[in-house]
């Protein structure tokens, strides 16, 4: 947190944590009177009491020096720990800004370059040139780093089998407390444990990418975009890909180079979908009847938005500026024959009628 430090001084009061380690990231005003927090410290400890982790006695490396890193060194100090390592990029630019915890007999700082082999090891930021030994030398990697995606530093310990721990459940931790704070109450305690795993479920399901198909105009790109933002995953849609690519509108590709080879672009924008990545994608409406995409599509989770036949053409019509009356039947039997293959290829279908963008978007999230 960039301002966690300068504000204090611009707090009526902080928290006996605050005043010692010097970072509030938790603000409450209440009668115009401002008050700091520091909840990386409380969230820090319940982190390692639901993981079993001793604090007595044992040693500990902490990668990082930011506000995350100190408030987690305080904390191990303060609860009985032997020693606390920490281990800085270059230890000549933050040795003066750790001066009040390097003071401390069980606090010190090293580079990268000195680490020994240890038992815990503790992530506070995010480096890209993380010795590799690292993975080897220690058991236990807590991640206080946490994001949606994986980060080097869980991924590589996670390779080599190691104990691995994600800050998700400081996290929830984190965000029940401030809740606390400023709502002046007291959740019950099993709040903390049932919303990490509901998220733990939730974020498994996630990482899956997920496959938009349905009729011409069925929302496949509304939705998809709309989900993709609220749940921050990637957004992939096949016909502005193939647009992109070939500077060109999507039905000027179809004409010019016919219905083959723009089935064939399509399958290629697919299966470049990279899938451990989250993302939505938003098929091309045809892809499905051809038969290379529809077998790369068979295993993945694919979500059909099905509308009813009058409702597509409505919108057809709405955004088109001939009128489509002739085309109807030609359409329809279309509709007809691809109804058939959506519904084989889907793993779940969603009934779009009178359902709003966001409705169907929550549907989808509800099926995840
Ligand atoms: N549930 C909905 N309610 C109201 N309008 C919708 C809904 N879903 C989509 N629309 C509207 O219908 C039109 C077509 O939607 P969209 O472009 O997302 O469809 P599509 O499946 O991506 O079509 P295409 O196959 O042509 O790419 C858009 O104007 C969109 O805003
Ligand atoms: O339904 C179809 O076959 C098509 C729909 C468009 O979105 C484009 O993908 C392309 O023009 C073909
Ligand atoms: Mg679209």
């Amino acid at each position: 947190m960039p301002y966690s430090q300068k504000i204090i001084n611009q707090l009526d009061e902080v928290s006996p944590e605050v005043k010692t380690i010097g970072f509030a990231d938790t603000v409450k005003i209440e009668q115009n009177l401002s008050k700091g927090y520091n909840m990386n410290y409380y969230s820090f400890g319940k982190m390692l009491l639901k993981e079993n982790i001793k604090i007595k006695d044992q040693v500990f490396y902490v990668l990082g020096t930011g506000d995350i890193a100190q408030s987690v060194v305080w904390y191990l100090k303060d609860n009985g720990a032997r020693s606390i390592i920490i281990v800085s990029e270059n230890i000549e630019n933050t040795k003066e800004e750790l001066n009040k915890l390097i003071c401390s007999e069980e606090v010190s700082i090293i580079e990268y370059k000195d680490i020994n082999k240890g038992y815990t090891i503790i992530n506070t930021a995010y480096f890209d040139n993380i010795p590799k030994k690292i993975f080897t030398d220690f058991e236990t990697f807590l991640d206080l780093t946490y994001t949606q995606e994986e980060t080097l530093f869980f991924k590589m310990a996670t390779e080599q089998k190691k104990k691995v721990i994600s800050g998700l459940y400081m996290l929830v931790v984190k965000v029940i407390k401030t809740q606390e704070i400023w709502q002046n109450k007291l959740y019950n305690i099993k709040y903390e444990e049932k919303i990490f795993n509901k998220l733990t479920e939730y974020l498994k399901k996630c990482k899956k990418t997920i496959f938009l198909i349905g009729f011409v105009s069925s929302g496949k790109t509304a939705v998809g975009k709309y989900l993709a933002k609220t749940l921050g995953m990637k957004f992939v849609d096949c016909d502005k890909k193939i647009e992109i690519d070939l500077n060109k509108p999507v039905f000027e590709v179809f004409e010019a180079e016919g219905a083959t080879a723009f089935r064939e672009k399509e399958y290629e924008v697919l299966k470049s979908v990279n899938l451990n990545e989250p993302t939505i994608v938003a098929t091309g409406s045809g892809c499905i009847t051809y038969s290379p995409s529809y077998e790369y599509l068979r295993d993945k989770q694919v979500v059909y938005l099905y509308n009813d036949f009058n409702t597509i053409f409505s919108r057809i019509e709405e955004n088109e500026v001939i009128s489509l009356v002739e085309l109807k039947k030609e359409l329809e039997n279309l509709y007809n024959y691809r109804f058939e293959i959506y519904e084989e290829l889907a793993k779940y279908v969603i009934y779009c009628r009178d359902k709003s963008i966001i409705e169907i978007a929550n549907e989808i999230k509800e099926y995840l």
